[in-house]
């Protein structure tokens, strides 16, 4: 999945017109959607693009609820709640989606958010005010987020093997914090290469400042496949 983080719908263009013709989900964020809007969204469903809408909803149930049935009448693939809302929270994201399909809409897979993989133990511990290790945590979201009927979680690769073994095989993960070896950590905490994100068994992974902020941005994600195929 190809973060498109870009402030304006032409950073974006730019960049799909670049990786053209290989097979990847496009994931659009708060930055782009904030600025270009579900137009954009709606534009590269009709592009035929599969679509991860990255918006993070944390509200009321009854606000995510309506999020949620206007999000899955733009027809993303796939888009995601915080499992910090909690269980009523997540099935109220659910009953959105179901109302929008009784309208015609195909279902999308709803993911929970963890723990941002920008999120350090020491962070967790002493900024948020949450005890005990990051895996602890990740897996109370996840279980929560199953016992909901939520599709699976976005969590760092890292804790990939512990949320499989506690949630199930089918239970999606969607992991960011991939960086190619020798890449620019950034503001990312918990993070893995590609080639050992694969190995441990992630569904999907999600990059973008390795592949957007690279010179050639199509041979950066071609390195990334071939790390991949070569495990
Ligand atoms: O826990 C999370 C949840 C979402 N993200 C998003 O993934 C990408 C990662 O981008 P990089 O440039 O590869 O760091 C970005 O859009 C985040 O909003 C995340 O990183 N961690």
């Amino acid at each position: 999945m190809v973060a498109l983080d870009y402030p304006e719908a032409a950073g974006a263009e730019k960049l799909l017109r670049e990786l053209e013709g290989i097979p990847c989900f496009m994931k659009v964020g708060m930055q782009l959607y904030y600025a270009a809007g579900p137009a954009f969204v709606s534009a590269l469903k009709e592009r035929g693009y599969s679509v991860f809408l990255d918006l993070k909803m944390h509200d009321i149930p009854n606000t995510v609820k309506g999020g949620s049935n206007s999000i899955t009448k733009l027809g993303v693939d796939v888009f995601n709640v915080h499992a910090a809302g909690g269980r009523a929270m997540m099935e109220a994201a659910l009953e959105g989606v179901e109302a929008a399909l009784t309208a015609g809409a195909k279902r999308p897979s709803v993911i929970a958010v963890t723990q941002l993989t920008s999120t350090s133990q020491a962070v967790l511990n002493d900024e948020i005010g949450i005890v005990g290790p990051v895996e602890e945590a990740v897996l109370r979201y996840a279980r929560l987020a199953r016992e909901a009927g939520l599709n699976g979680v976005v969590a760092s690769p890292q804790e990939v093997v512990a949320i499989k073994a506690a949630c199930g095989n089918d239970f999606q993960t969607i992991t960011p914090g991939i960086r190619p070896a020798g890449a620019d950590i950034g503001d990312q905490s918990r993070i893995m290469t590609p080639a050992q994100a694969i190995t441990v068994g992630t569904d999907y992974m999600v990059i973008g400042r390795p592949i957007t902020g690279a010179p050639s941005p199509r041979e950066a994600l071609e390195s990334i496949i071939k790390e991949l195929m070569a495990v």
